[in-house]
C-alpha cells in the first residue's frame, strides 16, 4: 500500500436519489480498473445483503478499493456506494466523512428527486466536490439537457460540469474516473503523525469477531500493531488489516488518506463503535468529530415468538445494531407478548430491512408491534388548540414542469402510507423527502380497548381526534373476529377517557364436554374435564376474559398491515 502517496488517493461517494443508478454506475467503475471481470452477471456487486439484492435497493453503504492507471501514474480510488432511499440517509452522511468527493447521480429522464436535493445539501455542506452525472442517456425519453439545466439552477453547478452517461451501457464512464482524480482533492492527511483511524462503520462476523471499516486520517497501522479504542480505553492487537476490493483482501500496513478493514480481537460487539477513534498503544491523539447520533423517527415492539428464544434474539439484535447503528434499542416487556425490546428506527422501510435482516442473517423468528412515533404530552382537560394537518412552507419551479413544494407533516401522516398515495397519486413522478422539524401542538388523544370495561394495555394507541372514531371501530371489528365465544358475552370497546367511541359484543358460548357422556365412567368424565382444564390454561386471563395469546398478535399484525 505504500505504493500509493497521499497525492494519488481519491476518497469518493456516489449518491443519488433511489434507482438513479448508483450502484450500476458502481459495478462499471469496479470493471473499468479491473476490479471485477468484465461479465454480464455483475448487477449491482457491492448489494452484498440478501435483503439488498431481493428489494433491488441499497441499505448498507459499501466500500470498495479500485487500483487505476491513469497517465503512467496508479491512483487508488476509495469507492463508498451508498442507500438512495431516505430512511438511509444516516448511512450517506456517515459515508461522506471517509470523502473529499462526490459523484452526484441524476436521472436523464426523471431528472432532480427529493433525494437528489437531500443528498446534495449532504455533501454541500460537508464541503466536498460534486461532480454531477447524468445518467441513462440511452434511454428514449433521456432529456440530459433539461437536467443540466435544473442542476444550474438548483445547486448552482455550471452546466458543463455534468457528466453524461449510460452506466447500463458503458457509455462515458471512463471519463467519470478522469473526472474523480482531475476534480476531486487528495485527502488532506499526515502520514509522519501518530496513528489516528476513523471507524465509520462496522460489521459482526461470526467466526471472527468485529470488522472495523476504517478511514486514516493520520499516521500508519500495522499488523501487529496495538491500538487502543478512544472510546473505550481498551487495548487491542491488530490481526488483521487489509482493502476491500470489494472483498477483504488482507496488505498489512494501512496508510493515512487510505481506507479499509481492521480486525483486532474484538469479540463484543459494543466495542467497535462507530465513529470511534482508534490509535497506537501510548501515543494518544485527540479523537476525530465522530457521527451525531441517529435520531429515531419509528418505535416498534419487537418481541421472540418463543419466549425461550429470547437470549439468541438479544444477540442477533446486539450484533445487527452494530452494522446499523442508528436502530435504537431498550428493554421491554408486555403481559400479552412477554420479555422484548422496543427499538427506534429510521423510517418504516428501515424498520421493514432490520426485521427481514433479523430473519434473513440470524435465522431469528419475531413479532414485530405496530410502528408508533414518538409525542411529548400536555394532560389537559382544557380546549386543544385547533390542528392543522399540513402547512405548507415554500414552493420552488425548479423547471416547467417540476416544482418543489414544502410542507410541514405531523410525522404520524407520513410514515405509513403517505409515500405510496404520493406516488399513486402522481403516477410516479412525484418524490418526497423529509427531516424532522420537531414536536408541534396536535389534538392528540390516548384511546384504550377495553374487554368488558378492563383495559388492554397491549393495544392502547395515540391517534388524531377525528381519526379516532374510524381506527376505534376497526379494531374492535378485528379483535371481535378474532377472540374465541367464551361461557360469557364480551363487550369490545374502544374508549377516550370515558367516552365510549365504538362497541362489538362477542355472544356467549356454552361448551359442554361432558355432553357426550351418558351416565357411567367416572374416569372418562374426569379425563374430559382434565383436557378442557389444560387448554383454559394455555388462555392469558384479562380481567374476568380469556384470551387466547395469538390474538394480539393477530390484532397488531392486522393492525400494522393496515
Ligand atoms: N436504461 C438504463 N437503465 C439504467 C442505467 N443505469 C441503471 N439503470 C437501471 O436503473 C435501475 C436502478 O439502478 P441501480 O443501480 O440499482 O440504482 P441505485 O441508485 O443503486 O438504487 P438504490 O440502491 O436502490 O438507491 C436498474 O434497473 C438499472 O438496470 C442506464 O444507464 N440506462
Amino acid at each position: 500500500m505504500s505504493r500509493f502517496p497521499v497525492e494519488n488517493i481519491r476518497n469518493f461517494s456516489i449518491i443519488a436519489h433511489v434507482d438513479h443508478g448508483k450502484s450500476t454506475l458502481a459495478d462499471r467503475l469496479l470493471e473499468l480498473t479491473g476490479t471485477i471481470d468484465k461479465t454480464k452477471n455483475n448487477k449491482q456487486v457491492l448489494d452484498k445483503l440478501q435483503v439488498e439484492r431481493e428489494r433491488g435497493i441499497t441499505v448498507k453503504a459499501q466500500t470498495a478499493s479500485l487500483f487505476h492507471n491513469c497517465e503512467g501514474k496508479q491512483y487508488l480510488l476509495n469507492l463508498i456506494d451508498t442507500p438512495g432511499h431516505v430512511d438511509f440517509s444516516y448511512e450517506v452522511s456517515r459515508s461522506l466523512s471517509a470523502c473529499q468527493g462526490v459523484l452526484l447521480v441524476v436521472d436523464a429522464n426523471e431528472g432532480i428527486q427529493a433525494q437528489t436535493v437531500a443528498n446534495f445539501f449532504l455533501a454541500f455542506e460537508a464541503q466536498l466536490s460534486v461532480i454531477p452525472v447524468i445518467n441513462k442517456i440511452d434511454l428514449k425519453n433521456a432529456d440530459p439537457e433539461r437536467v443540466e439545466n435544473q442542476i444550474e439552477k438548483v445547486f448552482d453547478i455550471p452546466s458543463d460540469e455534468c457528466i453524461k452517461i449510460s452506466a447500463k451501457l458503458g457509455t462515458n464512464v471512463e471519463s467519470v474516473l478522469q473526472a474523480i482524480i482531475e476534480r476531486i482533492p487528495p485527502p488532506k492527511v499526515h502520514r509522519k503523525n501518530p496513528l489516528r483511524a476513523l471507524v465509520f462503520d462496522s460489521t459482526f462476523d461470526h467466526y471472527r469477531g468485529v470488522i472495523a471499516n476504517v478511514a486514516l486520517f493520520d499516521g500508519v497501522v500495522s499488523k501487529g500493531d496495538k491500538i487502543v479504542s478512544a472510546h473505550t480505553q481498551k487495548i487491542y492487537e491488530v490481526n488483521e488489516v487489509g482493502v476491500l476490493n470489494p472483498n477483504e483482501q488482507p496488505t498489512h500496513k494501512l496508510y493515512a488518506g487510505q481506507v479499509g478493514y481492521l480486525i483486532a480481537g474484538m469479540k463484543d460487539v459494543t466495542e467497535a463503535q462507530i465513529g470511534d477513534t482508534l490509535h497506537l498503544h501510548k501515543q494518544p491523539v485527540e479523537p476525530l468529530p465522530g457521527f451525531k447520533s441517529a435520531k429515531p423517527m419509528v418505535f416498534a415492539g419487537i418481541y421472540p415468538v418463543d419466549q425461550s428464544e429470547y437470549n439468541n434474539l438479544k444477540s442477533a439484535i446486539e450484533k445487527l445494531t452494530l452494522n446499523d447503528s442508528s436502530v435504537t434499542v431498550h428493554r421491554d416487556s408486555s403481559l400479552a407478548l412477554g420479555a422484548g425490546w422496543r427499538l427506534g428506527f429510521l423510517g418504516l422501510l428501515h424498520m421493514e430491512v432490520f426485521n427481514q435482516r433479523l430473519e434473513q442473517e440470524y435465522n431469528a423468528s419475531v413479532i414485530l408491534t405496530t410502528p408508533t412515533v414518538p409525542y411529548k404530552a400536555v394532560l389537559s382537560s382544557s380546549k386543544l388548540i385547533k390542528a392543522r394537518r399540513a402547512v405548507q412552507k415554500n414552493m420552488m419551479f425548479i423547471d416547467q414542469n417540476r416544482v418543489m413544494l414544502k410542507y410541514l407533516f405531523p410525522l404520524n401522516e407520513i410514515v405509513v402510507d403517505f409515500y405510496d398515495s404520493l406516488k399513486s397519486l402522481s403516477s410516479g413522478y412525484a418524490s418526497f423527502d423529509y427531516e424532522d422539524a420537531g414536536y408541534q401542538t396536535a389534538e392528540l388523544v390516548k384511546m384504550d380497548i377495553l374487554l368488558n370495561g378492563n383495559t388492554v394495555e397491549e393495544l392502547v394507541t395515540i391517534v388524531h381526534k377525528d381519526k379516532a372514531h374510524s381506527i376505534g371501530k376497526a379494531m374492535c371489528e378485528r379483535l371481535k373476529d378474532c377472540l374465541p365465544r367464551q361461557l360469557f358475552e364480551i363487550a369490545i370497546q374502544a374508549s377516550i377517557g370515558s367516552k365510549i367511541i365504538a362497541r362489538e359484543t362477542v355472544k356467549a358460548y356454552r361448551k359442554n364436554v361432558l355432553a357426550k357422556c351418558y351416565g357411567g365412567d367416572i374416569t372418562r368424565k374426569m379425563k374430559l374435564l382434565k383436557r378442557q382444564a389444560e387448554g383454559k390454561k394455555k388462555l392469558r386471563k384479562i380481567g374476568n376474559i380469556e384470551v387466547p395469546k395469538d390474538t394480539f398478535i393477530k390484532v397488531l399484525k392486522t393492525q400494522s398491515s393496515k
